[in-house]
């Protein structure tokens, strides 16, 4: 069995991948996913200038998953650039994503204008959903902003992009995000971003467990599956062929990325278990996936991908 996959026409020799945002900060981050056993890497989500995000603590372990409000903290986006740049060069084999994560839309087309006018030859992921930054509400969540910021971007952008989405929880705005999506030339919609602002409690002090936003946070980890799941099976239901589908969320172990791919997965990406076992994840998900496929009787991921089947 092998875990060979693709989006448009970028082949990746390894269905597993980092969530932006986790262990993927700096070049020395970057470097340990790219000598993993993922088959690429995304880098952090990057504003045009370096921030450095919310007041500590603003990340959590939970007995089921995990709790964030880091607040997008990143190095900028022209030490990304740099970073894929100098990657490219070194690895052109193994295509990687670039994230970018506006606070308005004026900063995302000016990131977009940086992008495109350099030599950057891998993806671009745009993230919508960004649910930590106080007074910033996502744009995933404002169908009319996702529309007038796609609408801007497509006008002169033309390198490979796709869209890092907030989880829905209704079957009309599954129904009006996807008829906005199949607009765009997209190569690729990545769902779920962490499940925004949720709220958990320390039991000795009665304190939320995290400092931002009176402990408000995406709530991330196996807490996030089955909201992934319907998300990513939703969208495959709903987009043109022609857009592929990332599956984040809730991925612990190799049947939970079978699953994300029966739902319609092309890529897998991973986060709270990746922040808190270490690209050595990745190594023990390849060996659990490859065993989920060995004894179903599948051979490559596309035997099986979007091949759910309901009950009649
Ligand atoms: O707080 C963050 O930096 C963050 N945290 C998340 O859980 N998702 C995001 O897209 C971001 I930009």
């Amino acid at each position: 069995t092998d875990l060979h996959t693709s989006i448009d026409k970028f082949q990746f020799n390894n269905v597993f991948m980092n969530a932006s945002g986790v262990r993927c900060y700096t070049k020395d981050e970057l470097d340990e996913l790219a000598q993993s056993d993922a088959g690429t890497l995304v880098t952090k989500s990057a504003t045009q200038t370096k921030r450095l995000g919310n007041p500590s603590p603003r990340y959590a372990p939970l007995e089921l998953g995990s709790i964030n409000s880091m607040g997008l903290p990143n190095e900028g986006l022209e030490y990304y650039l740099d970073y894929a740049l100098d990657f490219q060069k070194a690895h052109p084999e193994k295509p990687i994503f670039l994230s970018v994560a506006g606070l308005s839309m004026e900063e995302n087309l000016a990131m977009a204008h940086t992008i495109e006018n350099s030599d950057f030859n891998g993806l671009v992921e745009f993230n919508l959903s960004c649910p930590n930054v106080p007074g910033k509400p996502q744009t995933g969540y404002d169908f009319d902003r996702t529309q007038e910021v796609l609408t801007n971007l497509f006008d002169f952008f033309t390198k490979p992009a796709g869209v890092k989405l907030p989880p829905y929880f209704d079957l009309a705005q599954f129904d009006q995000m996807a008829t906005i999506l199949n607009q765009f030339p997209l190569k690729f919609v990545n769902s779920i971003n962490s499940l925004g602002n949720g709220l958990m409690i320390d039991p000795e002090t009665d304190t939320a467990l995290i400092k931002p936003k009176g402990g408000f946070g995406g709530i991330g980890g196996a807490y996030a599956k089955p909201i992934a799941l319907a998300n990513v099976r939703a969208f495959a239901q709903r987009l043109d062929p022609k857009i592929q589908l990332i599956g984040t969320g809730g991925v612990t172990n190799g049947r939970d990325a079978y699953d994300l791919i029966l739902a319609g997965a092309s890529l897998v990406q991973v986060g709270t278990l990746l922040q808190e076992e270490g690209t050595v994840a990745f190594t023990r998900l390849t060996r659990e996936l490859r065993a989920v496929m060995q004894t179903k009787g599948y051979n490559a991921i596309s035997d099986f991908r979007g091949q759910l089947k309901v009950l009649s």
